[in-house]
């Protein structure tokens, strides 16, 4: 098998090291809370097992996130905002203007709210989902858990993105305008090279267990691309990436598609649940054709956010602009890729599942088949789906702290609509599946190690079939 070569991080690796240490710089001030740790019961303690993580707990990411990366991220939304106001005129028209000073004004609005602990506040726009959302508002506001600093830390986060498209939205010069695009198509832009050199190590493998597993794993480490944590990429050979991998469960994946289903799910359709755009988009996509073109699936369907959602997720925007980025592309690989692409979704071997806004409520993967039966309905007709990336895991596990060694069936609570697969690069305080003391072990050797994006699980839960 060729070694092939995939990106390592650094730059933001300092950021986050700065970040994470200064929390445990401050364990010395164990006995002395901030003014606001004080005043807002924030408990100087890491997220307890079974708990749901939240910034009420000082030694968590959550509370580091709420602390200082959110009012950052705002920060720099709002300058590159102001940076760009002249090309949003050209792409949104004059009238835009008042429409971006408003935003302006709502974005420093809602940095203000989380920097002062406020209250969640309920949507006022017209969007689908308002009144879903403002009903778990209320919910939350009768368990007291809405508030930036008491609340869970995916409801939060989840509710953090919902208020910044809110503040487009209401604008109808706006509503369509994705603050984060030029960042996710510059982003894809500059990796050209790696797609390029991936394309031509990986395109015509053929159907084999080790093939199947590289792509498997192509796909897993391309979620190192979030641009809500990492800026910055150089090459390293796949081969040294094994061992960073604490789980590996891809040999059962192959199994389960190659001898696990046949007669009780045909034809054979696997559903992949995406996360970041740009390279990762691009090795789900590789991931895609290889299991159509060697036969391993009749069909793949691609599951993206409603709205632009923590920074780089794929929207269907996104999704089509990468489709012509490849097909239009000059680079002969990349251009017949693209075209490969266009012919499979033209004969539906490959479809796009845009409209399902389950990926954007704050509610975990649990609560799907109340919330959104015909998604959970969908789901259970596949054979198997591809969770990829940090948030989908943290909806896996609705964001409870579990014990690192629960086996990861047990961590998805009741929710099996069919054999599920997590491909996680690990951003975040949250573990199930993992080995005896590795997380103790990992942590012992470096505490910001779950942050670092260097570790990753590839992980099954097994639909038992008739
Ligand atoms: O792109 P991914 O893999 O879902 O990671 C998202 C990151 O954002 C977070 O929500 C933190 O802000 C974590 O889940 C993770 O660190």
């Amino acid at each position: 098998m060729t070694e092939l070569s995939i990106s390592t991080i650094h730059g933001s690796q300092s950021d986050m090291e700065s970040d994470f240490s200064s929390v445990h710089a401050e364990e010395v001030d164990v006995n002395f809370p901030t003014d606001f740790d004080k005043k807002h019961n924030i408990i100087i303690n890491t997220t307890p097992q079974l708990e749901a993580l939240s910034a009420r707990y000082k030694y968590s990411f959550a509370y580091k996130t709420f602390r200082e990366r959110v009012p950052r991220m705002l920060n720099e939304l709002m300058s590159c905002m102001k940076e760009k106001e002249d090309r949003i005129m050209e792409q949104c028209g004059d009238y835009a203007r008042f429409a971006l000073s408003r935003v302006l004004w709502s974005l420093d609005i809602l940095r203000n709210e989380v920097l002062a602990n406020e209250m969640f506040k309920h949507f006022h726009d017209k969007d689908s989902d308002a009144n879903d959302w403002n009903g778990f508002i209320e919910k939350l506001e009768r368990r007291e858990k809405n508030q930036w600093f008491s609340a869970n830390w995916l409801h939060a986060e989840c509710y953090l993105y919902r208020r910044i498209s809110a503040a487009f939205r209401r604008e109808e010069t706006l509503r369509d305008y994705d603050y984060f695009s030029s960042q996710k198509m510059c982003a894809a832009r500059n990796i050209v090279y790696l797609m390029h050199t991936v394309l031509k190590e990986l395109s015509q493998l053929s159907r084999s267990r080790d093939s199947f597993q590289l792509m498997l794993k192509v796909s897993l480490w391309g979620n190192r691309y979030d641009l809500s944590l990492f800026k910055a990429l150089t090459d390293k050979p796949i081969g040294e990436y094994d061992k960073h991998l604490i789980e590996d469960q891809s040999a059962d994946v192959w199994r389960l598609l190659t001898e696990g289903i046949h007669s009780s799910v045909s034809p054979v359709t696997v559903d992949i649940v995406l996360d970041n755009a740009g390279f990762e988009l691009f090795t789900d996509l590789l991931l895609g054709e290889y299991l159509v073109r060697t036969g391993l699936v009749k069909k793949v369907c691609y599951h993206v956010k409603a709205i632009p959602w923590f920074v780089s997720d794929v929207t269907a925007n996104d999704f089509h602009w990468m489709l012509r980025f490849l097909r239009d592309h000059h680079i002969t690989e990349m251009s017949a890729f693209g075209r490969r692409l266009l012919r499979l979704f033209r004969n539906r071997s490959m479809t796009l599942c845009d409209n399902s806004s389950f990926w954007t409520r704050p509610q975990g993967c649990r609560f799907m088949r109340e919330l959104s039966p015909c998604l959970y309905v969908h789901l259970s007709f596949g054979a198997l789906a591809i969770f990829k990336g940090d948030l989908n895991y943290r909806k896996l596990l609705d964001d409870i702290n579990l014990n690192p060694t629960t086996p990861f069936s047990e961590g998805l609570g009741d929710f099996l609509p069919t054999s599920i697969c997590a491909l996680r690069v690990i951003k975040s305080d949250l573990y199930c599946g993992m080995p005896h003391c590795a997380v103790e072990w990992l942590t012992e050797s470096d505490p910001n190690w779950m942050l670092s994006g260097e570790k990753a699980v590839i992980q099954l839960a097994i639909k038992p079939r008739p």
